[in-house]
């Protein structure tokens, strides 16, 4: 729903905002600190097990009040009742958004349209439960009685990206009887390396679409079987080696995958929100279902959370705040995401998509043009590698970019003093973003070093790092099943205030419908197949199809 007919930017908490903005620009973060020894213990917040500092931000007190200040006024409480309430908070699509109900095992009933979905949400992960207990105890087998070693996961988008991060973050759980491999891309090395590596005997496919006609996914899925029956498979031995996750049970049938193989999906889940369904099978497989369901709890511990917490010390509206803060008052175009731990190394691939396809619009939900900013860049890589790489821009480029690092506080494999030393990188790149170094403290090091105050003066100004960058640091005891399901469900709920504020359908996606609609004429002109009279097209797409034709000699 609107908010109102005064725009966002002309009410009285955001201009109160912009003008505390203009008031702290020339505060820098060294001078916050020194003023106030307390506000690394004050500005920090728990939250289903996990652990926020964000003491190293552009804000003071006053600064949180006004963020929660606009918070109420745009109605984050009640909208946040109103997705767990089951509301229509996906307006355009006219449906509600209740990932959270996937990970609710309270039994308590909830409603989609006055019908109880908790049953059959559970009654799904009874026959997950199920499925993988056959896999695993070598009850479902291959075709010729092999068990299986294999599974090879096909989808893309939220069919993907959710099931490969989990599956990476939770390796100390694999229990090893299962190679986990995930095909996305149209791009047909992606399938070709992977069946070079699997025995079609002892392969299980599952095919991930919740609408079971994404192009990528159906021909991939194509080949899948095709390369199934060409090497010892036979039709009626798909059922064996085929399974699906679908909303689409009619197209799935029609794919030749047997009825009782199909788990299902549902329309209240949106696809980057539906690792948490039987989605989440190819993890299930691999880490066995308890720790799955335990990867469930976790997220279900920050929903209680965020649900029930007050605005000033509920983590995700905390990070949305501050967030937004950058976004609309400062001028931050990105935002990066900096997980400190191998095994989370695709979550900033995750959050983009999260992130990037929720809040990525340009008018409100009233269908009004935005006159603010909505969703930034979200980009990052996993540290102490970035160190090297991108973050010299960080500290001494023009843009401002306001960064998450994420570091659990135990690692799965102490390996001499490693862990110790990441964490020793992850605290010096924080810090250092926010101290920097000034002109005098650059020209006291060289001086030190004995240099000649000609050459002081001509290489201090490019080791000035101006510092004042802000960071949150995200804490976890250990990657976990529970730490790594709160650490995911606390972005998606960040994602969905900040999408509140910003008055945008946080759970719809038009804007990747163009492309699809456009690239089968696209397709259609490189094969030749278009039809006499079809659209007119730009002379750049023409002129690349052409040498694409020629190349092939067409
Ligand atoms: O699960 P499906 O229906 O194949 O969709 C895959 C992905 O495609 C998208 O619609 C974007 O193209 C995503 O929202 C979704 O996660």
């Amino acid at each position: 729903m609107s908010q109102g007919s005064v725009p966002l930017n002309s009410r009285p908490e955001w201009q109160a905002l912009k003008t505390h903005q203009a008031e702290l620009k020339s505060t820098h973060m060294r001078e916050l600190f020194s003023s106030d020894p307390d506000r690394a213990s004050r500005f920090f917040v728990r939250g289903g097990g996990l652990s926020l500092d964000y003491s190293r931000n552009r804000m003071t007190d006053d600064t949180l009040a006004k963020l929660m200040a606009l918070a109420r006024e745009c109605g984050v409480p009640e909208r946040i009742e109103a997705m767990f309430r089951g509301d229509h908070i996906n307006v355009t699509e006219k449906r509600p958004a209740l990932h959270i109900a996937l990970r609710d095992t309270s039994g308590a009933p909830i409603h989609v349209d006055g019908m109880d979905i908790a049953p059959e949400v559970e009654r799904t992960l009874n026959r997950m439960e199920q499925f993988v207990d056959d896999v695993l105890s070598k009850r479902w087998q291959g075709h010729t009685g092999k068990a299986f070693t294999d599974v090879v996961s096909i989808g893309i988008g939220g069919s993907f990206l959710g099931p490969k991060l989990v599956s990476e973050a939770l390796r100390p759980y694999w229990h090893g009887q299962l190679k986990g491999h995930y095909v996305a891309n149209i791009d047909g090395t992606q399938m070709a390396e992977v069946l070079r590596r699997v025995n079609p005997e002892t392969t299980l496919f599952l095919i991930q679409s919740k609408s079971f006609r994404t192009q990528e996914t159906l021909e991939n899925s194509i080949v899948a079987r095709n390369w199934f029956l060409n090497n010892g498979g036979s039709e009626d031995q798909i059922a064996k080696h085929f399974v699906a996750v679908t909303a689409n049970t009619p197209e799935a049938v029609n794919f030749g995958i047997s009825e009782d193989n199909i788990f299902p999906m549902w329309d209240w889940v949106g696809g980057r929100y539906s690792l948490w369904s039987a989605i989440g099978l190819p993890v299930a497989l691999t880490i066995g279902m308890e720790n799955f369901r335990a990867l469930l709890s976790g997220a279900n511990a920050m929903d209680q959370h965020f649900h029930t917490a007050p605005l000033e010390q509920n983590l995700p509206v905390v990070m949305a705040m501050l967030g937004l803060w950058y976004n609309n008052f400062w001028g931050a175009e990105t935002y990066t995401i900096l997980p400190y731990d191998h095994y989370l190394r695709s979550l900033p691939a995750h959050l983009q998509q999260l992130d990037m396809e929720s809040n990525g619009k340009s008018v409100t939900q009233g269908g009004e043009p935005l006159t603010y900013q909505s969703g930034p860049v979200i980009w990052g890589g996993v540290g102490a590698n970035g160190q090297h790489a991108f973050h010299q821009l960080l500290h001494q480029g023009t843009r401002l970019i306001p960064a998450d690092f994420i570091i659990p506080l135990e690692t799965h494999n102490p390996v001499a003093s490693h862990h110790v030393t990441l964490f020793a990188n992850c605290l010096s790149q924080s810090r250092a973003l926010m101290s920097g170094k000034t002109l005098d403290e650059a020209k006291a090091e060289l001086k030190a070093e004995g240099m000649s105050d000609e050459e002081i003066d001509k290489l201090a100004p490019h080791k000035v790092i101006p510092g004042n960058k802000p960071s949150n640091t995200l804490l976890m005891d250990k990657s976990t099943p529970e730490t790594v399901g709160a650490l995911i469900a606390l972005y998606e709920h960040r994602t969905f205030v900040q999408g509140i504020i910003w008055d945008v359908d946080s759970f719809d996606q038009w804007g990747v419908e163009l492309g699809k609609q456009m690239g089968k004429g696209i397709l259609d002109r490189l094969t030749g197949d278009a039809a006499e009279g079809s659209e007119v097209i730009d002379s750049s797409t023409a002129s690349l199809i052409q040498l694409y034709r020629s190349h092939h000699g067409s």
